[in-house]
């Protein structure tokens, strides 16, 4: 990696370097964003500025794999917190989101999966059913996105870890892998699953199949370090073609006659203000995430009309979707452990057992192999509704289609969001229909306990839209509208029958289990309702949707080749295209949609 001072000669932190205009500016360098300036300005052809809000923060916490966790919080991410949510007994969430050179790759969990076969065709499906949006279109962006480092043969054997290298690739510089460790008892906890009809064991998590399955870290596994937007797309390129400006902050796009013609963005320094206007030749790709990518566009005059009356800024294109149609996974713990859960080593051998965190160092500090170069974990089921509730889920999907759509929305969405939520509530009746779309996800931990349970296709639609009261100073307003369709409460309480289910009538009752939380007693659907009001959190930081790609009549906010409707040479290119959540953690899509982003702008050229 190169040193700071070095990369500082490209950091343009003086408005005065940055030239008067490039190709491409690009307007965020999170994980979509440096991942296209790389690819971009590779041959030399084209001329790409990139503007990010943060800085280029150099730690071990963010290289740090073991746990996953170490960068998460709010030390380099957005200081946002989301609207009461209520729901939720008015309770309201940390909004995550990467405030620094890496964007959200450098604060994630390092969780290397992709959504099911379907997750994708879906996608392409509100367009037509030949759409590239598909499983087949994006298999080789997938592919190109990452290399894939298999796992050691004797970690690998000593867990049955499985993995087949044909659905991945190895010529990106950003790499997932495997830590040289895995705890036995994951053994235990996947072949339970064996007792539960209907549950597949897919050989690899790049198959784009609901089941159990291992999946990799994105992590460099010949230096156990974290692998990032940053490592792969940003670190080691010095092009003269390729410019990247830090510490500012995209406060407008410009349009001239429906042409995005250039950006102009902020930069504090002491007590001054300096604002700076640069043209953009041929385009503007906003890459800002899910959170901001909406608010720039509204601050643009780009989205719903009323909206931005109210806040006061000109409407230059009337476009209802924008900020519109937010999704997040849901997540909450269920607490139920296996009083003879006898297994060791385990993770709580990590705390407390003076013994083996001793070995554990040693191992770390001799080669960095052994328990502390694991991330968050390496194995989980992803379970579509007929597995988890074969009983349940044609009443909750007939449910679903019999609702009336439009009360499940703000009271003033325009008719062709509502046609759009419409839309996707018919693909996810057929979804719950579906063994091949994952709804439930519990990640295992290898110890006797059970891990966190993830709702991976949520119906609630959310809202991510500018403060009005002061929209260019302010953080746009978050409200996650959790538990608003009232089918969602139907899906997790059927979460938590099952995964009961799954410890107390597999082999794992042979070992004692004992819930604690809910209590054992809280059967009745309104105390499991109660519990997850309280204890749900709306959010495993996978915002997306709030710049749909969806049709135009269905609220959409960008077509086919992520161009927004009725502006010229304006994309976005991150997570807020993502019409629908794959059922999966968020980042291989993203890393995957601006692989194809840049096939589609180089079409254009
Ligand atoms: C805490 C956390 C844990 C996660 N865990 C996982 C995981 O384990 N596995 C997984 O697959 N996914 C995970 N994710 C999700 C995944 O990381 C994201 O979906 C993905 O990185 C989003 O990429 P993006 O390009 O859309 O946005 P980002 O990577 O967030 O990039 C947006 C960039 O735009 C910049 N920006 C925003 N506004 C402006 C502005 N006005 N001017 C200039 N710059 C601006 C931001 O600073 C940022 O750098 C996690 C996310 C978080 C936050």
């Amino acid at each position: 990696r190169r040193g700071q001072s070095e990369l500082q000669l490209r950091f343009l932190n003086g408005s005065s370097q940055v030239k008067p205009s490039y190709d491409y500016v690009i307007i965020g360098a999170g994980t979509a964003g440096l991942t296209l300036a790389d690819r971009l300005t590779a041959d030399g052809k084209s001329t790409v500025l990139v503007i990010e809000n943060g800085k280029v923060v150099d730690s071990p916490r963010i290289d740090q794999v073991y746990s996953g966790m170490a960068a998460m919080g709010p030390t380099w991410s957005y200081q946002i917190n989301s609207v009461p949510q209520v729901n939720l007994r008015n309770r309201t969430t940390a909004v995550l989101a990467g405030n620094l050179v890496g964007g959200s790759s450098a604060i994630n969990a390092m969780m290397t999966v992709r959504g099911t076969s379907e997750d994708y065709d879906r996608w392409g499906n509100f367009f037509s059913n030949s759409s590239t949006w598909s499983w087949d279109g994006l298999l080789p962006y997938l592919k190109k996105a990452l290399s894939f480092v298999p796992p050691e043969a004797a970690v690998a054997e000593s867990v049955n870890i499985t993995y087949d290298t044909s659905f991945w690739g190895n010529s990106s510089s950003v790499y997932t892998g495997w830590p040289s460790f895995q705890w036995p008892g994951l053994k235990t906890q996947i072949e339970a699953f064996q007792d539960i009809p209907g549950v597949e064991f897919p050989t690899d998590s790049g198959a784009g199949k609901a089941g159990v399955y291992w999946f990799p870290t994105f992590m460099d596994p010949k230096i156990v370090q974290r692998s990032y937007a940053r490592t792969g797309h940003f670190d080691g390129i010095n092009r003269s073609n390729h410019d990247v400006v830090t510490e500012s902050h995209v406060t407008k796009i410009i349009l001239e006659d429906g042409i995005a013609t250039g950006v102009i963005f902020r930069q504090g320094r002491g007590n001054s203000t300096t604002y700076t206007t640069v043209k953009a030749n041929r385009e503007v790709i906003l890459s800002a995430g899910a959170i901001h990518s909406p608010q720039i566009l509204q601050l643009s005059g780009i989205g719903p009309k009323k909206l931005l009356q109210s806040a006061g800024i000109d409407t230059r294109i009337d476009l209802p979707g924008v900020g519109q149609n937010f999704q997040d996974h849901p997540m909450m713990f269920m607490s139920i452990v296996l009083s003879n859960f006898t297994t060791h080593p385990s993770p709580s051998d990590m705390f407390g057992n003076r013994n083996f965190t001793d070995w554990a160092q040693t191992l770390w500090k001799a080669n960095k192999t052994g328990p502390y170069s694991m991330g968050i974990g390496n194995a989980a089921a992803w379970l579509g509704m007929p597995v988890i509730a074969p009983e349940a889920f044609e009443t909750i999907a007939s449910k679903l289609e019999s609702q009336d759509h439009a009360a499940q929305l703000p009271p003033d969405t325009d008719p062709t969001v509502i046609a759009g939520y419409t839309a996707q509530m018919k693909e996810m009746a057929r979804s719950i229909r579906s063994p091949n779309t994952a709804f439930y996800n519990h990640v295992l931990s290898g110890a006797g306990s059970s891990g966190s349970l993830i709702y991976l296709h949520p119906l609630s639609r959310g809202t991510v839209n500018i403060n009005t009261t002061d929209p260019f100073n302010t953080e746009p307003i978050v409200d996650y509208r959790a538990l608003t369709n009232p089918v969602d409460l139907d899906i997790l309480i059927e979460f938590l029958r099952f995964t009961k289910r799954y410890f107390f009538e597999t082999r794992l009752k042979e070992l004692s289990p004992r819930q604690i939380q809910p209590p054992d007693y809280v059967e009745e659907p309104d105390d499991l309702a109660g519990f997850l009001q309280s204890n749900l959190s709306p959010s495993e930081f996978h915002p997306s949707g709030t710049c749909a790609m969806m049709p135009k009549e269905l609220g959409g906010v960008v077509d086919e080749s992520l161009k927004v409707y009725g502006v010229k040479n304006l994309r976005v290119v991150d997570a807020s295209i993502m019409p629908t959540l794959p059922g999966a953690n968020t980042c291989q899509s993203v890393y995957a949609i601006a692989e194809k982003a840049v096939d589609l702008i180089k079409a254009d050229m």
